[in-house]
């Protein structure tokens, strides 16, 4: 997969890359960045995630020889010494980035690209399809380890994914929203997620009984021995057998894991399962459930009293099923003029929610006497930091009219640098840092933000400056349409 990825990007890219360099412009820098406008799922946050593969993408961004004559085949127009220069190409920019696990809301940058247009164009594909699909499902992992915050979270998606990539950078994803494992092996390796597995039904049909199969299993795998009990008849046949096999093994001084219901009433079986497993002794023996499970499913189970201690989670999560995308953008706000001076820029649309927010920006979480987050608060870069004992002025963008102001907070700044110059600066933190960071994160928001239903709004403000240079734009162009 390495190195393979400077074409992982919408020809329209390469095509304004080339006409720039025609023009004469392509070296004018340029800022850029990406945000989304609306939460997934109905959710009250976002899980931001993606930062790892997008560093490794921007240190790696290379035109091979076969790149390039690939592209002179593709389009004619492409000038030889255009090519040639893109032989010669790496980012040389400036990438700043929120921290993954960190919780993020619409309209607020979480990635910001600086570097000539022509390299900050190029990236925005990868860049967009790397945030976008890690972002959702670290979101939707999120939600789903709401539901069972004691629980254990399994990853088992990777057959239902939207292929390679999508199970492995998925894995992750949900390890960073809160899951335990995967069930992906290559995930485990590469990421150092722990990896879990129970048995198939094949296991189970492949021996002439399912006894048969169950002793024969717990004979090889004497310390993890999780048995599938659905095969013919959970209660009947599967959790009798089951127990048996545990039995034999506390002879050896071993205890069995657990138990796997994958059909059937989930909330009665377990019940019931549960409480054969209590009469033979077994206390210990977990109960793990799968089957086309979500956040809605799991909340359900749990208010039916199901005696599930272990989810295994496959389609519904890899896949994000009920929102499959996050509409994530990457838009020009800063561009140089011919005499050098950067000047903010804005995307207007007859959707108010579409209007973007002119200028490079940085991004500072309000955390108030409580240590709890009040609101975000987003400024140009070039504005002084919000510190405590400087009274700031909350207001709402869209009704400037409703507006508070604090006194005592911390601002937090949300945007790390990651490249400056072409460089990385940012050491990738490990996994266990970013669940970590994404733990503190949660215990910033009181609970009204975060519940899975109809979550309160978490406001994101614009700094006065911020907000009245929109203001002027919006009318500019307002005036140029008309004229
Ligand atoms: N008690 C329950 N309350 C709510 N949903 C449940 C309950 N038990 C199971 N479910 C869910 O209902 C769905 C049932 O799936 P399905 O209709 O495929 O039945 P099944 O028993 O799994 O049959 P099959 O053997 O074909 O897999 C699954 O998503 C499952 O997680
Ligand atoms: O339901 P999901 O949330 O997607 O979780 C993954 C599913 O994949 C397996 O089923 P499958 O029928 O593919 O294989 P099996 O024969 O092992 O049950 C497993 O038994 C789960 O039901
Ligand atoms: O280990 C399991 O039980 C498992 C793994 C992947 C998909 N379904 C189940």
């Amino acid at each position: 997969m390495r190195r393979e990825l400077a074409l992982h990007t919408d020809k329209y890219q390469i095509n304004m890359m080339y006409a720039h360099w025609v023009n004469g412009t392509h070296k004018r820098k340029a800022v850029f960045e990406a945000y989304f406008r609306r939460l997934p799922f109905g959710n009250g946050f976002a899980v931001f995630a993606g930062l790892e593969r997008i560093a490794q993408y921007i240190a790696e961004l290379r035109f091979t020889e076969e790149d390039i004559r690939y592209l002179s085949e593709q389009e004619e127009d492409y000038a030889p010494a255009f090519l040639e220069e893109l032989l010669q190409f790496h980012f040389q920019g400036s990438l700043h980035s929120m921290k993954e696990g960190a919780l993020v809301f619409p309209d607020e940058p979480l990635i910001r690209v600086e570097g000539t247009i022509m390299e900050a164009q190029l990236v925005e594909t990868a860049i967009l399809n790397f945030m976008n699909y890690q972002t959702l499902i670290a979101t939707k992992a999120s939600r789903i380890k709401q539901v069972a915050p004691n629980d254990t979270l399994l990853e088992f998606g990777t057959r239902r994914a939207q292929e390679a990539d999508a199970a492995v950078w998925g894995a992750r994803a949900a390890y960073v929203g809160g899951f335990h494992a995967t069930s992906n092996m290559l995930a485990g390796k590469k990421f150092g997620i722990p990896t879990k597995g129970t048995h198939a039904h094949s296991w189970v049909q492949s021996f002439p009984s399912e006894q048969e199969a169950f002793d024969a299993y717990a004979r090889v795998m004497p310390d993890n021995v999780t048995l599938l009990v659905d095969t013919f008849d959970t209660l009947r046949s599967g959790v009798p057998n089951a127990i048996n096999t545990a039995k034999k093994l506390e002879a050896q001084g071993k205890r069995m894991n657990g138990i796997r219901l994958d059909s059937g009433d989930l909330a009665y079986l377990s019940r019931q399962a549960r409480q054969m497993l209590d009469e033979a002794g077994l206390q210990y023996v977990k109960i793990v459930a799968s089957n086309d499970l979500d956040e809605n499913t799991i909340m359900d189970l749990k208010a039916q009293g199901a005696a599930i201690d272990t989810w295994g989670v496959g389609t519904q999560l890899i896949t994000a099923a009920d929102q499959p995308s996050l509409g994530g953008v990457y838009k020009l706000v800063e561009i140089e003029a011919p005499n050098g001076e950067m000047i903010p820029t804005i995307k207007i649309s007859s959707n108010p929610e579409k209007v973007s927010t002119p200028g490079k920006k940085e991004v500072y979480r309000i955390i108030g006497q409580k240590g709890k987050a009040l609101a975000d608060y987003i400024s140009f870069a070039g504005e002084e930091a919000p510190r405590n004992g400087v009274r700031l002025k909350l207001f709402n963008p869209l009704h400037p009219y409703m507006k508070k102001h604090v006194e005592r907070y911390e601002a937090l700044r949300m945007l790390e640098p990651i490249v400056v110059n072409g460089f990385q600066v940012y050491t990738l933190p490990d996994l266990a840092e970013i669940r970590r960071y994404h733990q503190e994160q949660l215990d910033l928001f009181w609970p009204e933000y975060l519940r899975k239903l109809n979550p309160e709004v978490f406001r994101v403000n614009l700094s006065e400056p911020l907000w009245t240079r929109k203001q002027q734009l919006i009318a500019e162009h307002m005036i140029t349409d008309m004229e």
